[in-house]
């Protein structure tokens, strides 16, 4: 079962946006400045022209003409050499922010507790991690510092044009209202539109991740169809979001265009009766009809962007909404006694679910091998799980040597308690880098050695490149248990996964790292109960026989029932899951 991501709110986007802003003042503070100052040169331009056409409707000469024209140019010039500035200034900050949004993503990607990391939706998180990141990276990058000019220049415009002729300036602005009420109808469904059409690319991606990892299970269950079904609706929905997308924009982005239209009509009609009235001069109205047309140029820049940015916002959204997710209780200084394991009336459940393990209890002592027997879904990969520090209790505690287990800190846990499965993750890097101990050569190779890795002679071979198999695989994680170096080893169906020979590989493997450390044994096989120096019975969460295997099979409970209907049939060695029996 995996727990959906969390959303921020709008709230804890404008603060995050905050945080990024005033980690880099210096550019914004520079961007600011040097975009205003651009805006400026690029008033003079209109203002010049009204000043030529007064020249000219009161007979000036050419002379004064050529002045005011050499004037235009001097501003268009100062006015492109300043934006561009302000770009590169922009640009800048858009890849330090950026950059700044990656680290802070992964940096929470891998702060996430163990627990909730494995029950996060992976196509969800890689989703997040990847496309979201890149949206609000592109945007930083490409869109938001031309888009902070042109709001800028739509400013100074807009002062500017009020300054000239408040009336004049005043109707015109007002012209700009569509478009105010156009962007806000837009704003309003786009957040929740985008935020949708993400949510419905996370779940395509989840599901291919679903059906691309789990290809054996589909190919063996034929569950094909199925899954082909499950592909086709979650296309199905992207394509509606992207859909409903859409026809936001095709409604917007028309009216948009119509309305940039509006503040130059306004501008020409009273200009044309201020005129007529003798109240402004024409160069006034003319400068005042350009100052309207100047506003189209950014108006234009914002509104195509807008939908970038919205989708950069949601995606913004998404990622830090990883930020939402309760980090749990800072890693204990305590350092414990001693190794033992101490479980204390635990209960457990997933997720708010039913409860899985009821009042558990149960003390292993160091050194003994403790093997836990019991039908599927009993809840003993759960306890190893809890045992293992991997998850906190509902009620209860597990501790060792008298401090709680889940407290203890990543690099403290691993040199108390190790679990083993079948899930072992190799990097794309080389062997050195993924036995992850910052460890002397040969002590690298003697770990190796240990768990009969005689295929590791080169610790610089890159396992992107030159994959391991099932088997190898498995050593290196053996390997690294070894140079963890705990005094407790949980295994839990280490071994189930790997063919017969390579599952000899690993058992001999496996015996040589866990000499001399305490063994938790979640046994699928009654030669490891038999084995164990006790054996712990689980049933529907609870422990309900715990004892030597000569004990248990004397006080004739279920794990004699078991033990004597398989040994009886001559079948000791074979495996015990699910009720089944496995060869
Ligand atoms: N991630 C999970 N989310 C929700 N419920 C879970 C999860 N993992 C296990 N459970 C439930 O908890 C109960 C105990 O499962 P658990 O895997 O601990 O049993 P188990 O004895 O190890 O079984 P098996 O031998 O099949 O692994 C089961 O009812 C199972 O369905």
């Amino acid at each position: 079962m995996s727990t959906a991501l969390p959303i921020a709110d709008q709230r804890t986007v404008r603060a995050a946006a905050v945080r990024l802003v005033a980690a880099d003042r210096r550019a914004v503070a520079g961007l600011i400045t040097v975009s205003s100052l651009a805006a400026l040169a690029a008033l003079g331009g209109p203002w010049l022209l009204g000043r030529i056409i007064d020249t000219v409707a009161a007979g000036g000469g050419a002379g004064q003409v050529d002045l005011l024209a050499l004037g235009v140019l001097g501003c268009a010039i100062v006015q492109t050499l300043l934006s561009r500035y302000a770009l590169a200034i922009g640009y800048r900050f858009g890849e330090r922010t950026a950059a700044r949004i990656r680290e802070n993503f992964l940096r929470r990607a891998l702060g996430l507790p163990a627990a909730v990391a494995e029950r996060v939706p992976a196509g969800d998180l890689a989703a997040r991690g990847t496309t979201d990141v890149d949206a609000v990276a592109t945007t930083l990058r490409d869109i938001l510092p031309s888009v902070f000019i042109a709001v800028v220049q739509l400013l100074f415009v807009a002062v500017a044009v009020i300054v000239l002729d408040p009336l004049l300036g005043v109707v015109g602005v007002l012209g700009l209202s569509g478009i105010w009420f156009v962007t806000q109808w837009y704003l309003r469904r786009a957040r929740d539109a985008y935020l949708a059409e993400g949510a419905a690319n996370s779940r395509l991606a989840e599901e291919l991740a679903a059906t691309t990892s789990g290809a054996r299970t589909v190919e063996a269950f034929g569950l094909a169809d199925r899954r082909l079904t499950a592909g086709r609706t979650a296309i199905e929905e992207t394509r509606h979001t992207r859909l409903a997308t859409l026809a936001l924009r095709s409604v917007f982005f028309p009216l948009a265009e119509t309305s940039y239209a509006v503040p130059t009509v306004f501008a020409l009609l009273l200009g044309g009766l201020l005129y007529i009235d003798g109240q402004v001069s024409i160069g006034t109205v003319g400068a005042a009809v350009l100052f309207m047309r100047q506003l189209v140029g950014p108006l234009d820049t914002i509104l195509i962007r807008i939908e970038l940015m919205q989708s950069s916002l949601a995606s913004f959204a998404r990622v830090e909404g990883l930020g939402s997710i309760p980090a749990g209780p800072p890693p204990t200084t305590a350092t414990p006694r001693d190794e033992v394991i101490e479980v204390t009336g635990v209960r457990y459940a997933y997720d708010q679910g039913r409860e899985v393990l009821h009042d558990v209890r149960l003390t292993v002592r160091p050194g003994e091998r403790l093997a836990i027997v019991g039908l599927s879904g009993a809840g003993k990969s759960t306890l190893g799980r809890l045992i293992a520090g991997v998850d906190r209790p509902s009620a209860g505690s597990v501790t060792v040597g008298g401090v709680p287990v889940a407290d203890l800190p990543p690099d403290e846990l691993r040199r108390q308690v190790v679990l083993v499965t079948q899930e072992h993750h190799v990097f794309r890097e080389s062997l050195r880098d993924n036995l992850m101990v910052a460890a002397s050569d040969d002590e690298l190779r003697r770990a190796l050695a240990t768990v009969g890795a005689d295929w590791a002679d080169d610790l610089d071979r890159d396992l992107g490149e030159q994959p391991l198999d099932g088997a190898q695989a498995q050593q290196l994680a053996l390997a690294r248990v070894v140079l963890a170096d705990p005094h407790t080893v949980i295994l839990d169906e280490a071994t189930a996964l790997l063919d017969p020979t390579a599952a000899r590989t690993a058992e001999r493997a496996l015996a040589a790292v866990l000499h001399e450390r305490t063994v938790i044994a979640i046994a699928h096989r009654l030669q490891t109960a038999h084995d164990a120096d006790r054996v712990a019975v689980m049933d529907d969460g609870r422990i309900i026989e715990l004892g030597t295997h000569d004990e248990l099979v004397a006080a004739g409970g279920s794990y004699a029932a078991l033990w004597h209907s398989w040994h009886g049939e001559g079948r000791a060695g074979d495996t015990v899951h699910a009720g089944t029996r496995e060869r």
